[in-house]
């Protein structure tokens, strides 16, 4: 999806995305430390205000302890407690960094995505097909909101954009017999790759979760090894939600990535760390606004400098 000379636009939207965040943690962090006297008591406002940022108590602490270290050797300015803030969140983010990457031994490899209503699956299907159908992959898209008739017809729209076979069913129909249609059409076509779309809320939180059990089931029996990758799709607006929802959905999906949309609708975009440094999960995609180009990949390197207001390093 990035490619060197598209990756510069793709800073600048990041940074656009993020400004709600970057500019309330610059403002905090700028005011802490043009202060004359820089102590403890500076170092602890420092770490609340990372805190109220959702960046999460282990990495605030983390973040802190490097200020405070850096202190005795230098004289430090806002600007250069945002570089080791920067550094800090990259370090926490580098590990969980992974490309998405579905195994080309399995026909189809197969793309589970969940996540609740509205946090942004079905905009992040069609950018994941989209872009494997460029990179020359036949792909396979499977509406499995059976719930809901608009999550289909907007599914739809995306399939006949990305070039990829459409698989859907009546609404109300049972979504794991959906996925089954599916997953033969996409064998039978000697597809590469099986993207499946699910419910993000049924009558209560027991029926979706079963469902998705269900699915799960279902595909194991047509594939022992399927699904290959199980995202989940997270709204960075949630905040600390986020948080519960990986537990949720980690016990019947068995999430094995994460993406973050909505960076852009909040001042606590911060909680992608948290998130990262409790779970260890990797995140593939973090989406910073609606258009088709906001989705990107995830680079902990421009992401932690973007996410403090600061131009890309190097
Ligand atoms: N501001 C912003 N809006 C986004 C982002 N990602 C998705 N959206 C919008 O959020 C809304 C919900 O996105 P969908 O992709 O439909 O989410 P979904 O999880 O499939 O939701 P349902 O179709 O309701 O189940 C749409 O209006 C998207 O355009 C983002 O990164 N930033």
């Amino acid at each position: 999806m990035t490619d060197t000379s598209q990756s510069s636009g793709w800073f600048s939207r990041l940074r656009q995305g993020l400004s709600k965040t970057s500019s309330s943690l610059t403002r905090g962090i700028t005011d802490l430390f043009t202060k004359e006297k820089l102590d403890a008591a500076t170092l602890d406002e420092l770490e609340d205000l990372l805190i109220r940022s959702d960046l999460g108590i282990a990495t605030a602490e983390r973040v802190t302890e490097a200020v405070g270290r850096a202190r005795h050797a230098r004289a430090l300015d806002g600007e250069s407690v945002r570089g080791i803030v920067a550094a800090e969140v990259a370090r926490v983010l580098e590990p969980v960094a992974k490309p998405l990457d579905p195994p080309e031994s399995a026909r189809p490899a197969v793309i589970l995505v969940v996540g609740v209503n509205g946090s942004g699956k079905t905009t992040t299907i069609g950018k994941i097909a989209e872009s494997y159908r460029t990179a020359g992959l036949k792909v396979v898209l499977a509406a499995g909101d059976t719930f809901r008739a608009a999550a289909v017809e907007q599914l739809a729209v995306w399939a006949k954009r990305a070039d990829a076979i459409f698989v859907s069913k009546e609404t109300g129909a049972d979504a794991a017999a959906l996925v089954y249609e599916a997953w033969q059409k996409a064998k039978s076509e000697d597809a590469d790759l099986l993207i499946i779309d699910t419910a993000g809320r049924l009558q209560n939180k027991a029926g979706l979760m079963a469902e998705l059990e269900k699915i799960v089931r279902v595909l194991k029996k047509l594939d022992p090894s399927a699904p290959h990758d199980s995202l989940l799709v997270l709204d960075a607006t949630t905040g600390q939600n986020a948080l519960g929802q990986v537990d949720a959905f980690g016990k019947v999906a068995g999430v094995t990535g994460l993406v973050m949309t909505k960076l852009d609708g909040t001042a606590r975009g911060g909680i992608l760390v948290a998130v990262a440094e409790k779970y260890k999960l990797p995140v593939h995609f973090i989406g910073v606004g609606e258009g088709v180009d906001d989705l990107e990949p995830f680079d902990p390197q421009e992401f932690s400098r973007a996410l403090l207001g600061l131009p890309r390093a190097g």
